[in-house]
Formats: C-alpha cells, structure tokens, sequence
C-alpha cells in the first residue's frame, strides 16, 4: 500500500482537484467515514464531542457532525478557531451545522479553567479529535495544546481524524503535545508519521478512507513509501509446485557460528526450513560444528575449516558456494579473522545472493566493497550494527531511520533492512517499505538470526528480493504478533518465532494479518 508524506499527500489532493474532483466532495466522504466509524462503535442517542480546528482537519469533523446529528447522536462541537478563520470548506460545513442547530462553544467563550471543557468531556461518550491534520507546522501552538492535554486526561474513545493531531504526518515526533487516540482514520493514505514511532503509539487501530481518487494521480505525482498489506502479503507469498522438490525450493547455506555462538546458525537454518526451504545446510568452523550440528536433524552440516588448524578451507567453501542457490552468512559467526576473510571471500566473488548478517556485518572493515559487488546483496543491520558499518554512533542512526537506510541502499545498490520497531526496508531504486507487524517482545536474543532465515527460505523458493525483504519481514513480525499472545512479550524467545511461522502463514492465508484496520 502506497504511503504518503504530508505534502505529496497535498500535491496529490490538488492534482485532483485541479481535474475536476471537488476539494468539498473529499471532505464530504472523508467527514462521512469518520460519522459510519462512530456509528459502528456507539449507539444513536450517545453524546459525541468534536473539537474543531480551523484548518480542513476541522472541517472533516464538522462534516461528521452533520451525519450524526443527522442519525440521532447527541453532538456537540467545540470550535477551537474564529468562524472568520476557517477554510472556505469548513466555513460551509459549519454553516450547514448551524443551521441543524448542532451546539458549539466556541474558544473565545472558553474560560482559562476550561470548566465548561472538562464538563462536556466527562458527560460525552466519545471524542473525536478534528483539531489538526497534515497542515500542521511546528510545535502545537495556543489553546490547542491545553485541549489535548484535556483529551488525554479523561478515560474515553478517541476517534482521531486522518492522524492525531500533534503527530508529524512526515515523521511520527511528537510537536509538543498529541492526542492518544483509540482509532485513527486517516484520508486516501497512510502517511509515515502513523506508521513510526512515537507517533504509531498515538494511533489506535488505523483505519485507511477511500477518497476515491485514482491512484494514477498518486503515481503521477510520485511516491515513494510503502507499506505491506496483509492481502499484498498473501499476493506474495510463493506458491508451492505439487510437483516440486527440495531442488526446486532452493538450497541454502548458512555460514556462521563459533565457540558459544553455535545456535545462532542453527536459528536461521530453522526459520528458513519452516520457511519453506528445500534444504539448509550449515557451513560452521570446525571446533564448533559438532554442537551446531547436534541440534537438529533436518540441518545438514559441513566443516568450514581445516582440522589441522581452524583456517578456512578454501575447498569446501568453494564447493559450498557452487552448491548454494544462496547463503546467509554471519549468524553467530564471531569477529574473527577466519569470519572476516570469509565475509570478504563471499562478497566479491559469490555471484548468487548473498545475505549478511549480525557478525558478518561487524567484520565489513571496507564498505567500498559492498558497492563493488553486482549481485543481489541484502544486509540486516540493527541501529547499533548500522552504526557501526557508517561509523556514526546509534543516535544519529535512530534520528532519521529512513533517510539513512535509503542513502546506503541507493549508494551501495543492495537491500538493507534496518531492523527495530517499525523495521524500515529500502531498496537500491530508493523505496522505502514500513513494516506494521512485529512487537517489544522480539527484542530478544536470537530474534534476528531468525529472520535472516526467513528472507532466505522466501528468496530460496524464487521470490524476488525486493518481495523475499519486505514479506520476510513482514512474516517475521507477525509470528512474533501471534507468538506473544500465548508467551507474553517477557517470555518470548527465538525459538517462539520459528515455532509461529505456520501459524502466521496460515493467518496471511486465512487474510487476517496485521492489516491496517
Ligand atoms: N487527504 C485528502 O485528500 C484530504 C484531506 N482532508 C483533510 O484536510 C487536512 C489537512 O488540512 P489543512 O487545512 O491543510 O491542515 P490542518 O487542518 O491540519 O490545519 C492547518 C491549520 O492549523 C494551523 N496550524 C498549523 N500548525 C499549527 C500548530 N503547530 N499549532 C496550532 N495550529 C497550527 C494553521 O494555522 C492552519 O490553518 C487533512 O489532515 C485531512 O483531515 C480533506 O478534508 C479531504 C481531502
Ligand atoms: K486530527
């Protein structure tokens, strides 16, 4: 699904406005959705309070009102700007509100002690937050700021209106003060402030309104976020030949492990077995091998290095690679020296993908060699391994997650997933996925050797990288999302995500994921 940053999301309404859609029209169908979601929770007769903002956020709402009012609910407004003040649109629509009748109390009449405020708010049976939209700029300013914080100091829904107002539409920060909704029902698109932290805690279950503007006039305008859907996911998802063999659902290797690290390997080879995979072997270092090995029956085992003196053994690693259709290379691999000439040996000349993780990351001394290689390369860095490769301290990562994962992607022209919460794909042409699935409970020791084996157990059954990336990921959090309801987020473990693999292909199957509600 096509996400969009404030101002594309602007460009993309002018374009249609310009074409002929009425900008009235959209606030009609976007205020009509928001009046149908309430009507869908609450009964008629109920008291809804709507705060109104001056901008068009605030005319959505009073179009809601209209509907309600309409259907029998108890409305009342309050108007947190002068009538002079409002755009063309909403000045219509609070005409038309007028003219039912519908109550308002307006901000010039509003004590300093917001009495009659607090009063309207503990009697309504739920709130809906029209107060500002994607037009906002800077830190909430006014009166706005003191009505938020009154919202969020009584126990009630909140309905807000396309994103909670003092969230940032391009980024998910905070801007001072913002309201913490129950649903948000955001216009024509998600915009990246929903989906990324702080501000998807902000958002309640986020549902997405058809504006009915064809998506051409999104594509002409260009974008550039994404996120998966659940029914995209299921779209994706490879399907499995009846007559298929293990060779026809792909051999991978996994190279890694080292004295105390031996299971992280083991993890990978797992995910990508109950993945779908046809066959994982693990390619381990010799004084490691025999406790990687014992771990499980359905991996195949092969000693990395020599006997004699634990140097790689060039022969078998070649072999190796001649007999891979990809590798994963880094789970529990150490930092060292065998483990870096390794990691070098296979990017520059292991022509099939390649997929580095974890301590395969951490012995990149020389990034110019990622952008040497011309075969399909993904890497999975947390912040503190992608601050490592960038030689930048894990703040600055965090700071601006997407704009760093899309720099090193384009410039290196590889596939870097930057994992954390809300786990940001990007792609070498510069597309940016934002994952929803996945939970606190997935930090946890081992949770990302899984998911280098799930992108691989996708890529291995012949889906393309750009797909294998985004719906590993994907996947991988939705097993954490289903895994935690049994385990709790305290007691989740690696090993729970492998075991919720079915589960969450059988859920994407089924066409309940973790859609966008
Ligand atoms: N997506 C669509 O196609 C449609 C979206 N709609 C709704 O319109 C708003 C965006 O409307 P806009 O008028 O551009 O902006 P806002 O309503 O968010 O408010 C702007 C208003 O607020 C004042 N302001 C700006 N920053 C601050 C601040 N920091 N503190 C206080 N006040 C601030 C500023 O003066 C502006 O006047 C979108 O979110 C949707 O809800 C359409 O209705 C349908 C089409
Ligand atoms: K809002």
């Amino acid at each position: 699904m096509i996400v969009l940053k404030p101002a594309e999301m602007r460009a993309v309404d002018k374009a249609a406005i310009e074409a002929g859609f009425p900008g009235v029209m959209l606030m009609e169908i976007a205020g009509r959705a928001v009046a149908d979601k309430v009507v869908k929770f609450i009964e008629p007769g109920s008291k809804v309070l709507i705060f109104i903002g001056k901008g068009n956020n605030g005319g959505d709402g009073l179009v809601a009102a209209r509907y309600l009012d309409t259907e029998g609910y108890n409305v009342q407004l309050i108007l947190l700007a002068g009538e002079d003040s409002l755009s063309d649109s909403s000045l219509m629509n609070y005409r038309l509100c007028k003219l039912r009748s519908i109550n308002t109390l307006k901000i010039d009449t509003i004590g300093t002690d917001y009495q009659e405020v607090k009063n309207l708010l503990a009697a309504c049976d739920i709130v809906i937050d029209a107060i500002l939209g994607t037009g906002i700029s800077g830190s909430i300013r006014g009166r706005a700021a003191d009505l938020i914080e009154l919202i969020n100091n009584v126990d009630k829904k909140v309905l807000a209106v396309d994103i909670p107002s003092g969230i940032s539409g391009e980024n998910g920060s905070v801007l001072g003060k913002a309201v913490k909704a129950t649903w948000t029902l955001t216009m024509a698109y998600p915009k990246p402030g929903l989906l990324l932290y702080p501000g998807r805690k902000y958002c309640g279950q986020i549902g997405v309104v058809d504006l009915t503007v064809p998506e051409k006039f999104v594509l002409n305008e260009g974008c550039s976020h994404y996120t998966l859907t659940c029914s995209e996911a299921l779209d994706w998802l490879p399907t499995r030949e009846k007559t298929g063999h293990k060779g026809s659902f792909g051999k991978i290797t996994v190279i890694g492990g080292s004295p105390g690290m031996d299971g992280a390997p083991v993890l990978t080879g797992l995910a990508a077995l109950k993945t779908g995979a046809g066959l994982v072997r693990l390619a381990i270092p010799g004084d490691t091998l025999s406790i990687s090995s014992a771990y499980s029956p359905e991996l195949i085992t092969t000693p990395l290095t020599k006997s004699d003196n634990n140097e790689p053994d060039w022969n078998i690693i070649s072999k190796v690679m001649a007999d891979s259709d990809m590798i994963v290379a880094g789970p529990g691999f150490g930092r060292s020296k065998t483990s870096s000439e390794v990691i070098k040996k296979l990017i520059s000349t292991y022509h099939k993908p390649l997929l580095i993780d974890a301590d395969g990351l951490n012995v990149i001394d020389d990034i110019k060699l990622l952008k040497q290689r011309k075969e399909t390369l993904i890497l999975t860095p947390h912040p503190g391994e992608m601050a490592r490769l960038l030689d930048e301290e894990i703040k600055v990562i965090q700071q601006d997650r997407i704009k760093i994962a899309r720099q090193f992607a384009v410039d290196k022209q590889l596939y870097l997933v930057l994992k954390g919460a809300a786990t940001i794909i990007a792609l070498p042409d510069g597309k940016i996925y934002i994952n929803t699935t996945g939970n606190e409970g997935m930090a946890t020791a081992g949770s990302g050797d899984t998911l280098a084996g799930i992108i691989a157990g996708l890529l291995s059954q012949g889906l393309a990288p750009e797909k294998a990336v985004v719906l590993g990921v994907y996947l991988h959090g939705l097993a954490g999302d289903l895994a935690v309801q049994d385990t709790t987020s305290y007691s989740l473990m690696a090993g729970d995500l492998i075991d919720y693999i079915p589960a969450a292909i059988k859920k994407l199957i089924a066409g309940s994921g973790g859609e966008l509600k």
